[in-house]
């Protein structure tokens, strides 16, 4: 996998040999490296090729991710991911060259790369820790939806000795849009500012295809949209214009190329949650006819999933009392 994220006037791509330099001089900053608990100081060059092609083997086995954070063909500063298979979870790290403090730049990196880790890698949680003395690199964190677990204590090879981390996780349920990112990627009007009184009510629809085999198609949410990586019920926002029923059929050929009928939709059940910064209201149809075989259209990932095995695959949290329903019914 060679990923390249896009956030902002921001590209993250993997590191490659070439970064060599532009990493060494940017890291190689007491102010940067007393942070990050891996690296010597003073760094030395010879370490900065190392560390990089060892970063390329390890993505090429899919055990970490280490990104260059790019503006203008620019190295800012690297973000990176390393995964632990057993526990589902992959640890998160960054740092940035002194010059690009202060700008925003590493809650939209992180976020992007903490978001897309939990869309795309075999992962539940996100876990992170910083120094104590680092409230800045805290603050990113909080400001993305992590939570604090504890605190432990880190050998730090910069500093020599051992020094007290404050730990984080976050996963999909609580890891927020950044508003920085939320600008490219349109995802931010769906949610009135959380101080918008009175709270707006979402209309969104949404339908349970039922395949002949008793099987639901569920669709994962993806990268970029708010609950990225959970599995959802097809179907969006109703438009100020329209009928439930035709923002379904409008959904459903945009987003799965299939062709629903009105007669051939039955109104199941409905949610009325409130989701913090909206009230989501929305009806839960069903369907057993359609025309055209469902095709991820818009980059989302498909599975027809059996009525008992609806609880493997992890919904946003308005979802969860329709399982049971859906179980009765198959
Ligand atoms: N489609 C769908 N949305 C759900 C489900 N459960 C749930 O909480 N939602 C929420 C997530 C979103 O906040 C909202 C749907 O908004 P959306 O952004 O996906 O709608 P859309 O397809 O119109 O998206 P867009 O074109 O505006 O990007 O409803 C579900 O099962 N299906």
């Amino acid at each position: 996998m060679n990923p390249t994220l896009r956030t902002g006037s921001l590209t993250l791509r993997l590191l490659e040999t070439g970064d060599a330099s532009a990493l060494h001089r940017q890291v190689n900053d007491w102010s940067v490296v007393r942070m990050l608990s891996q690296l010597p100081f003073p760094y030395p060059r010879e370490l900065a090729d190392a560390w990089i092609a060892d970063t390329r083997k390890r993505s090429q086995q899919g055990d970490a991710y280490h990104f260059a954070i790019m503006r203008d063909d620019i190295l800012l500063g690297c973000v990176g991911l390393v995964t632990d298979h057993r526990s589902r979870s992959a640890s998160l790290g960054y740092w940035l060259g002194r010059d690009h403090w202060g700008q925003g730049i590493a809650t939209q990196a992180a976020g992007r790369a903490a978001r897309w880790a939990l869309t795309t890698l075999p992962i539940d949680r996100v876990i992170a820790d910083v120094a104590l003395d680092n409230p800045a690199s805290a603050a990113v964190l909080r400001r993305l939806g992590f939570s604090e677990t504890g605190v432990a204590s880190k050998s730090f090879l910069s500093r020599g000795g051992e020094h007290p981390v404050t730990q984080y996780v976050g996963t999909r349920d609580t890891l927020t849009t950044s508003d920085a990112e939320a600008d490219t990627h349109d995802v931010a009007h769906d949610e009135a500012p959380a101080s918008a009184p009175p709270r707006r009510t979402l209309l969104v629809v949404a339908a349970a295809l039922i395949d002949e085999k008793q099987r639901v198609l569920l669709a994962k949410r993806p990268e970029g949209k708010p609950l990225a990586g959970l599995w959802e019920f097809p179907g969006g926002k109703v438009e100020p214009e329209e009928s439930p029923e035709q923002a379904l059929v409008r959904e459903f050929r945009e987003e799965l190329g299939v062709e629903l009928s009105t007669a051939c939709t039955a109104p199941f059940t409905f949610v009325s949650q409130d989701c913090g910064r909206f009230h989501l209201l929305m009806p839960l149809y069903l369907c057993r006819r359609w025309r055209g075989t469902p095709m991820p259209r818009e980059g989302q990932e498909l599975a027809w999933v059996e009525a008992g095995r609806l609880d493997a695959y992890p919904m946003p949290a308005p979802d969860k009392p329709i399982i049971p329903l859906l179980r009765e019914l198959l």
